[in-house]
């Protein structure tokens, strides 16, 4: 089905023409209730989509979009765990991670729960016995400094926890993420840790990666020159990965290795162990905590009606920017520090999931899919990039993310944060007329032609929409929320766009050409010959200027 060919696809194409020249300001002085009509709340987290720029009417078609596309039943398929991700053939079962009753999931017949909670209990095992000390490094020391070396999904979303719940992390221990396979992110870290006292986990789901191999075996030389025994390797490195017997090989004992399967997704593998080191900074029940929010938004997204929906309607109103109003980006501004990367783990979950032309039958999408993400903490923005948002012209939906109480509170802090989230969110809406600009330069007592030349410097068109994201506080609870309403928005768009989003085909190309190249920046000339003129010129500055 070309869904742009659709009755309901033109009616949304009628409210793009009422609605593209309708300004915020308009949509609010006509609706009282509009703050009620558009926003919704799950356990303590709001979505306030007032002030996007859409109206009953649109929305209303919106959700008959997502009928048409069988968003229903495709939630349902996956749930069931068929094998929707059928270019790998795989289910898709992340969210078996987080059932957390004792009941079979997905069903009686496919029930992965034994591995589920056979892996869980090993967590909590290593878990407790890191957080009590009684876990001992090679010279009989406590564990002091957890390292989790991996990429992509094997780092952002641990990391993005970790950080996001760091109110809650032991005292005595420090966590660090390494991914860069430039030695600038691990040599410094080596220098000032002390192996003794120093566990690594390398989490990688195909333990092929290239960056993160060539981090573990640089972490494990480290830890060798201090053991000298290889026994050492047990009491210091921990794998998760759904291939052990290349965990094994690496020299990692069974023990240590903990399961991941090829149902998850490496983007969505924070709630199986690869979730392990927030789980050692916060707690097992901590983490348990954090899973049990995410179950609460995939029951959530299972049971509610679509018009009640929350992922179903971030997921709409995406849709409505990106094919109706044209936006082309879109941004992700955090306030609390803790979730400062936010941005960059929604920009893999996003992008790697729905930045793609081909629809799941193989034919070219009759529709842009997904925008560009982007974003950073947000008042680091205001006094950066955010004057591109206000008079840039540029239309940049955005979302903005906030716990109304701080994780760690100073006095003095809390109150003006929140103002400046409210404040731009408001600015970019409704922005600041020309009568209201002339009212503000006269009454600061500008000539006429004064005021003349800086008017049009202080006008704010405004109608730039957003969605502003609340939680009571930063928790577990809410953080798994949080995560999980991102997770299935992602899921629903890309159903509404024909996609399967749990592939990444487009990633690989990269990947084999750096292996090709390998050889050529090492020095081997035969290879000369094969390369493009730009690549063979950037090779020779390298043989020139490089020491590798
Ligand atoms: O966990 P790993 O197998 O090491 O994979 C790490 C990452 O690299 C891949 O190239 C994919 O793009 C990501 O989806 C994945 O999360």
């Amino acid at each position: 089905m070309n869904i742009t060919q659709t009755p309901e696809w033109q009616a949304l194409l009628q409210d793009q023409q009422r609605l593209e020249h309708t300004h915020l300001r308009d949509l609010f002085a006509n609706d009282a209730q509009r703050f009620q009509r558009f926003s919704a709340e799950l356990d303590g987290l709001l979505i306030d989509y007032s002030k996007q720029r859409v109206d009953a009417e649109a929305v209303r078609h919106l959700l008959s979009l997502a009928r048409l596309a069988n968003v229903e039943e495709w939630r349902d398929r996956m749930f069931a765990g068929e094998k929707i991700n059928f270019s790998e053939d795989r289910a898709v079962l992340h969210t078996a991670l987080r059932h957390m009753e004792f009941s079979p999931f997905p069903s009686a017949e496919l029930d992965v729960m034994p591995q589920v909670r056979a892996v869980r209990k090993q967590m909590r095992d290593i878990v407790e016995r890191v957080r009590s000390g009684l876990w001992r490094g090679f010279k009989g020391d406590a564990i002091q400094n957890v390292v989790n070396i991996g990429i992509g999904g094997s780092d952002l979303g641990p990391k993005l926890a970790s950080r996001a719940l760091s109110a809650y992390q032991h005292p005595n221990l420090n966590f660090f993420y390494v991914s860069n396979l430039d030695s600038a992110h691990l040599a410094p870290l080596l220098e000032k840790l002390d192996p003794r006292t120093t566990l690594f986990i390398v989490a990688s789901k195909t333990f092929t990666t290239q960056e993160t191999s060539i981090n573990a075996q640089t972490a494990r030389t480290w830890l060798m020159a201090a053991a000298m025994e290889e026994w050492a390797i047990a009491k210091h490195f921990i794998a998760v990965t759904s291939s052990p017997a290349k965990a094994h090989e690496f020299g990692i004992p069974d023990e240590n290795i903990l399961q991941i399967w090829d149902w998850v997704g490496g983007r969505y593998s924070l709630w199986s162990a690869v979730g392990l080191s927030v789980a050692l900074s916060i707690g097992m029940n901590g983490f348990e905590r954090m899973l049990q929010g995410a179950q609460t938004m995939d029951s959530h997204f299972r049971e509610a009606p679509l018009e009640k929906n929350l992922p179903v309607l971030m997921a709409l109103i995406s849709i409505w920017n990106t094919n109706f109003l044209g936006a082309e980006t879109t941004a992700i501004l955090p306030y609390n520090e803790s979730i400062r990367h936010l941005p960059a783990f929604l920009q893999q979950l996003e992008m790697e999931s729905n930045g793609k032309t081909v629809s799941r039958d193989g034919e070219p999408l009759s529709c842009r899919a997904n925008p560009i993400v982007w974003g950073e903490i947000g008042v680091n923005g205001q006094h950066a990039f955010f004057q591109l948002l206000h008079q840039g012209g540029w239309l940049i939906p955005c979302d903005f993310v906030v716990a109304a109480s701080s994780d760690h509170p100073l006095p003095g802090h809390q109150a003006p944060l929140l103002a400046n989230c409210l404040a731009q969110s408001a600015a970019l809406a409704f922005g600041k007329t020309e009568q209201q600009a002339r009212e503000e330069l006269s009454q600061a007592g500008l000539s006429e032609a004064q005021l003349a030349r800086l008017l049009p410097h202080k006008v704010f068109a405004g109608n730039q929409p957003s969605t502003t994201i609340l939680m009571p506080s930063l928790d577990p609870f809410q953080l798994g929320m949080l995560i999980a309403l991102y997770e299935h928005k992602v899921f629903v768009q890309g159903v509404i766009w024909s996609i399967n989003s749990f592939d990444q085909w487009g990633v690989e190309l990269g990947k084999q050409l750096a292996n090709r190249l390998l050889p050529a920046i090492l020095g081997d000339q035969a290879f000369d010959a094969q390369l493009d003129a730009s690549t063979s010129g950037l090779i020779a500055y390298f043989r020139r200027h490089g020491h590798v």
